[in-house]
């Protein structure tokens, strides 16, 4: 570690973007500081993890890595100091027990939500541009007494968002998929109940404002699938359509938004449908995700949207397995997709500074 004084006149010219270093048994860590230190020169990431523990992996992934540790308290008393490129800040926040890779403890499971708490604090207090997070463990903050579903919910409760939109996208494939969900970490029996004209509108709403402001899109096309087997078989097969999906998209078309369906879910990924789509909102999470982890797992990224503050994220969780096997095994495309999707949101929405 070294020292944090030194002032570096382009620190503005740089998104600045807090990078949650998630489960730390597995391979977020390694993946957000190599990707950190490969896109230093355009984006000042801001590492929040154990400073010590980041540290000890950087080291180990490559000794000329410099990173320069913070504690939270200077972060709240005298915001973020500048640094030259050659540096990645690290703001410490301490694990609560020693990690073995590739095993999970439930004694940190709190840690990681500090991680989150931090970033999302210094996201509303415009410290940060923006969050991307590393993936963490569910299991593990559940374990540690906190109920979890995800980062979507959970950042949307901490910032007070009544609905956000968990969609995934990928520009491995051409044009580019993006796969937004009705629904997101809910257990298949509560799909159905969970979807109903005002969330689905609501849904629509978001996911129309922010492929325009966040992804430049002026009338973005959003094609919907339907909730069951061939979108329900004119009411053979389910109600959800004709009760629900139906109406939903009568609404919004009539606010003026370019949405088509329901489609059957199973053949509308097919390039003679999306080759005229910016987007497909599916029902719900094994509905939509398959399909773009098949294309693009690894490279894909994971947005939500509608929140107050831009946060991006992987497509890929924890891989115990690869971590267990030790530094050197896991991707880091995924983080650097994260990253450069989120400096893109904040270029094309913050003015700099000239
Ligand atoms: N953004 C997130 O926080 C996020 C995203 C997805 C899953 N998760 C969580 O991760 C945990 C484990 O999930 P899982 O086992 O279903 O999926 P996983 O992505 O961790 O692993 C699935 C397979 O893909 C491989 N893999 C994953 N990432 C890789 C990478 N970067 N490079 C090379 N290979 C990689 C793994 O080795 C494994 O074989 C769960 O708790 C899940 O909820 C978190
Ligand atoms: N649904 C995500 C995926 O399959 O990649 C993943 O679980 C992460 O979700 P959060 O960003 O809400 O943690």
């Amino acid at each position: 570690m070294s020292d944090p004084s030194t002032v570096d006149a382009n620190l503005r010219q740089r998104p600045v973007l807090a990078v949650t270093c998630g489960e730390p048994a597995g391979i977020g860590p390694e993946v957000s500081i190599k990707a950190a230190w490969q896109l230093r020169a355009e984006i000042n990431s801001v590492l929040i993890g154990d400073a010590a523990f980041l540290a000890m992996i950087a080291a180990e992934i490559d000794p000329q890595i410099r990173l320069v540790a913070l504690s939270q308290q200077a972060l709240r008393n005298n915001g973020l100091p500048q640094f030259p490129q050659d540096r990645i800040a690290v703001i410490d926040c301490a694990l609560d027990a020693h990690v073995k890779p590739g095993l999970l403890d439930a004694r940190n499971g709190r840690a990681m939500l500090r991680m989150l708490d931090i970033a999302i604090d210094g996201a509303q207090q415009k410290i940060f541009d923006g969050m991307v997070t590393a993936p963490l463990q569910k299991s593990t903050i559940n374990d540690a007494g906190v109920p979890f579903t995800g980062h979507t919910e959970y950042l949307a409760e901490q910032s007070a968002t009544a609905q956000v939109v968990m969609m995934l996208a990928t520009d491995r494939v051409t044009p580019p998929l993006r796969v937004a969900l009705a629904t997101t970490h809910l257990p298949l029996k509560d799909v159905a109940a969970a979807i109903n004209f005002d969330s689905l509108s609501r849904t629509i709403d978001i996911l129309h404002a922010d492929l325009q402001n966040k992804f430049g899109l002026k009338q973005p096309r959003i094609l919907v699938t339907g909730l069951n087997p061939h979108a329900g078989e004119g009411g053979y097969l389910g109600r959800e359509e004709i009760d629900v999906i139906i109406p939903a998209l009568q609404a919004a078309k009539a606010r003026g938004i370019a949405v088509s369906g329901p489609y059957p879910a199973d053949t509308l990924f097919q390039q003679k449908y999306l080759a005229d789509a910016d987007c497909v909102l599916a029902m719900y999470h094994d509905q939509g995700l398959p399909v773009l982890k098949y294309a693009s797992f690894g490279h894909g990224i994971n947005i939500t949207l509608g929140l107050p503050f831009i946060r991006t994220s992987v497509d890929h969780g924890t891989a115990l397995d690869l971590a267990a096997a030790g530094l050197g095994r896991a991707d880091h495309g995924s983080m650097i997709a994260a990253l450069n999707a989120a400096a893109q949101m904040v270029r094309a929405t913050v003015r700099w500074a000239d």
